[in-house]
């Protein structure tokens, strides 16, 4: 399997290097060359699979023969064995044909565990088989960064710095990622918001002088080894409501578009999705952009559900790079103007988009509101993410006789806030996480400043 870039001018890669290198070196996404594609009969067979063979089904193909399969084997069951629900991602039932797919069961507690308890496993993998050591830079709205540093904590070949916005993620989330005081852990808090943490990665990797030398690697999901992982508790929810000789409907609370992305790709790969709702906050760009046709940046705001506060969502690039027949130049082009304009699709292509998506932006009252009106229905306390997610998917269900699968992408533990807000009591934090309150922390707050940022990496990483 090969690797090509959305901007078509960065050399093509096979997955080794894909999971090594990040975001690609013309400023795209790699995305494969070509998506595998199951037939009805093979998914059916996969009815009764464990998680960890399920995934292994799925992942294989993208990793070819870069990596073995006894050892892509053991990697998977062990990221998989830390998961504290013996079915890895439970579905809970809200209602007739409503359920939530609980994807919270990881040692951080949200969606990001999947992928990335498993990609620090395969990066460790493939540097010690390389004998290299990796810079990674991650930016983070609050989930991915404790994910990330616990995917990478242990790892001799890695040193991490985590970016997130000063002041702009749940307390909960902060210190999930500031109480890890591994040696190879770094985490700068920055001053300005999720955007700006997201842009410095970027404009790193298109420069990396300041590293003299060393690589540098993502854990954020421009990487495609993250949006492989997430490809897979699609067809286990599907699986488990009685798919694939019966459509799903899924509705994603999302801001990067990673997650939503990986269920675009599991139809691709012959997963029968009849549906996939985005679910946005107040910062609702992608909404706009699919109702609306707008792709224009609004001023970001802090809300209640923080790891969605994004404005520039990397993923929608592999979405649109699909919608323009493939053609890098015209993504390039897209793009470049996107980054100091607005910009809408051509009216043809936005069709096409419309067709694959439905979308829905919930601000911070209706949040609460769903959370109040989800739990007294049912007694199950959603997070303000999931519970957005809710909301959108019932606004824009199509046909009830379909299940609708909302992803629950973290805990509802994390957002004490918005838990309070919705009149409702904080649930107590599980027992690995009991002290966390009490525990030191180690941060840095930076500048909102590029150099700053550089000066403080090639300051603290260990050379090889
Ligand atoms: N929602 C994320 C933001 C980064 O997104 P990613 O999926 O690209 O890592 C977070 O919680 O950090």
């Amino acid at each position: 399997m090969k690797y090509i870039s959305t901007r078509g001018q960065a050399p093509a890669l096979n997955f080794e290097e894909v999971l090594l290198a990040g975001l690609a070196s013309d400023g795209g996404l790699y995305v494969p060359e070509q998506l595998p594609v199951f037939t009805q009969e093979e998914i059916a067979s996969w009815a009764g699979l464990s998680y960890a063979e399920l995934a292994f089904k799925i992942i294989s193909p993208f990793v070819n023969d870069c990596i073995s399969d006894a050892d892509l084997k053991v990697m998977i069951d062990e990221t998989y064995a830390g998961f504290n629900h013996s079915a890895v991602a439970p579905l809970k039932e809200l209602g007739t044909n409503e359920w939530v797919l609980e994807l919270f069961h990881g040692p951080t507690l949200a969606f990001k565990d999947f992928a990335l308890q498993l990609l620090g496993r395969l990066m460790d993998h493939v540097l010690e088989k390389r004998g290299e050591h990796l810079v990674i830079m991650g930016a983070t709205s609050g989930d991915t960064g404790s994910a990330a540093i616990e995917g990478c904590r242990h790892s001799k070949h890695v040193d991490i710095f985590i970016l997130h916005p000063h002041n702009r993620v749940s307390e909960v989330q902060r210190r999930q990622m500031t109480t890890i005081l591994a040696d190879n852990v770094f985490n700068i808090s920055l001053e300005g918001n999720f955007d700006d943490c997201q842009e410095m990665v970027k404009a790193s990797f298109a420069d990396q002088g300041f590293l003299k030398g060393m690589k540098l690697g993502a854990v954020n999901s421009i990487n495609w080894a993250r949006i492989m992982a997430q490809i897979v508790y699609y067809f286990s929810a599907s699986l488990a409501v009685g798919g694939p000789h019966r459509t799903v409907a899924f509705s994603v609370p999302t801001g990067n578009f990673g997650d939503i992305f990986a269920g675009y790709l599991a139809k691709q790969m012959g997963l029968p999705i009849s549906q996939l709702v985005v679910a946005t906050n107040r910062n609702d760009i992608l909404h706009r952009a699919i109702a609306g046709n707008d792709m224009s940046k609004s001023q970001l705001v802090h809300t209640l559900s923080p790891s969605m506060d994004i404005m520039v969502s990397s993923n929608f690039e592999r979405m649109l790079f699909d919608i323009y027949d493939r053609d890098g130049a015209a993504i390039s082009d897209l793009m470049n103007r996107f980054r100091t304009e607005s910009v809408s699709l051509d009216p043809a292509r936005w069709e096409k988009v419309r067709e694959l998506f439905d979308s829905f932006a919930v601000d911070d009252d209706a949040t609460c509101q769903t959370i109040a009106d989800v739990h007294a229905e049912t007694g199950y306390l959603l997070d303000p993410h999931t519970a957005i997610g809710v909301k959108a998917a019932r606004e824009c269900i199509r046909d009830k006789a379909v299940p609708m699968i909302t992803l629950a992408t973290a805990h509802p533990v994390k957002f004490p806030d918005a838990v309070i807000k919705a009149e409702l009591t904080a649930p107590a934090l599980p027992t690995h996480l009991t002290d966390l309150f009490e525990r030191e922390e180690r941060l840095t707050v930076l500048e909102n400043d590029l150099s700053a940022v550089q000066k403080f990496i090639s300051e603290h990483v260990h050379p090889e």
